[in-house]
């Protein structure tokens, strides 16, 4: 479990964690999302001791990490796939990574073999692919089997196949009772992977959920209805208490009445429908719609870029 408690960090005049508070559980996937520069990263060295609060405190299982014994065997970190001495194989990198905590070569080639880089752990890391290196951080943090994990990213440069294999892997990890803290630019995979998530902007939590709460959110009783007789239904839709939006020329946007009484009335009266949609909300919805004051660098739109552009 971690837990933070009023965690600041200021970079001069710059504060990018300001007081937050947030518990990552066991047993879940914990999605970490927030824009560029919104102190994600920061938060997660300052979890793992490679920088110290300004404010405030971090714990993992009730201690600071530096007061954690063999902290390899408590939490495995990825945030910097590239921390790799390039001239080295990603075995003997493990090797001696290892050594630190006398983790034997076994260990070393089990882990290699989870991440599947058996064939490739004899060659120098600098021919491997962005992919490659995130197994490779991946490999890194399970090496001490530890209870708590904390990856950066992960998912950057992994191919179709890597993606789904870090999904099955991360969720298989939480499953066996495992604290995972993730964070990562990608809505789609974050909403199939985690459980809960916590999201920062400008170095504050503007939302701890669980996901379930976060994508069915403020819409979840939307429901989209198709019907060429938008006509007949629409008043027997208002006669229940609903809210009808139509949409020319045959859709309604249902608010306050469930697709199961939507298809009983329509029925009743004879009715068609078509289509019968509860309209659930993204994560990207809820997101974008989250953090629409906390985003540091917008762009400004292509139509400006063209305009700039010299001829
Ligand atoms: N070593 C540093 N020195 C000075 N400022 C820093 C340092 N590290 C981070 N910052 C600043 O702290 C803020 C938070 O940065 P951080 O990297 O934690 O954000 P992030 O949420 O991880 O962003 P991204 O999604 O781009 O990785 C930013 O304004 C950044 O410029």
């Amino acid at each position: 479990m971690i837990v933070a408690q009023s965690l600041t960090k200021r970079y001069g005049a710059t504060t990018a964690v300001d007081g937050v508070d947030f518990t990552v559980r066991p047993g879940v996937v914990t999605g970490f999302l927030g824009p560029n520069g919104a102190g994600k990263s920061t938060t997660m060295r300052m979890i793992v001791g490679l920088d110290h609060p300004s404010g405030g405190r971090v714990t993992v299982d009730g201690k600071p990490y530096a007061r954690l014994g063999a902290p390899l065997h408590r939490v495995g970190a990825l945030l910097d796939a590239s921390a790799v001495h390039p001239r080295r194989s990603a075995r003997n990198h493990l090797l001696a990574v290892a050594a630190t905590h006398r983790i034997g070569a076994r260990r070393v080639d089990e882990v290699i073999a989870t991440v599947g880089l058996d064939a490739v752990a004899r060659r120098h890391v600098d021919g491997y692919s962005l992919g490659m290196r995130q197994r490779l951080g991946l490999a890194g943090a399970m090496l001490g089997d530890p209870d708590t994990l904390i990856l950066d990213e992960p998912v950057n440069g992994l191919d179709p196949d890597g993606v789904v294999w870090m999904r099955g892997l991360l969720r298989d990890l939480a499953a066996q009772g495992r604290t995972v803290l993730l964070s990562s630019h990608l809505m789609t995979e974050m909403a199939l992977t985690a459980d809960h998530v916590i999201i920062l902007g400008r170095g504050r939590v503007v939302a701890d959920a669980p996901m379930s709460d976060l994508v069915a959110g403020a819409d979840a009783d939307t429901v989209q209805v198709r019907t060429p007789q938008v006509a007949t239904l629409t008043p027997l839709l208002w006669a229940e208490g609903a809210t009808v939006t139509r949409t020319p020329p045959d859709l309604l946007s249902v608010a306050g009445l469930g697709a199961p009484r939507i298809a009983q009335v329509a029925a009743g009266a004879g009715i068609v429908v078509n289509e019968l949609t509860p309209v659930t909300r993204s994560l990207e919805d809820a997101y974008l719609e989250l953090t629409r004051d906390d985003v540091e660098y917008r762009s400004t739109g292509t139509r400006r870029i063209a305009r700039e552009m010299p001829r």
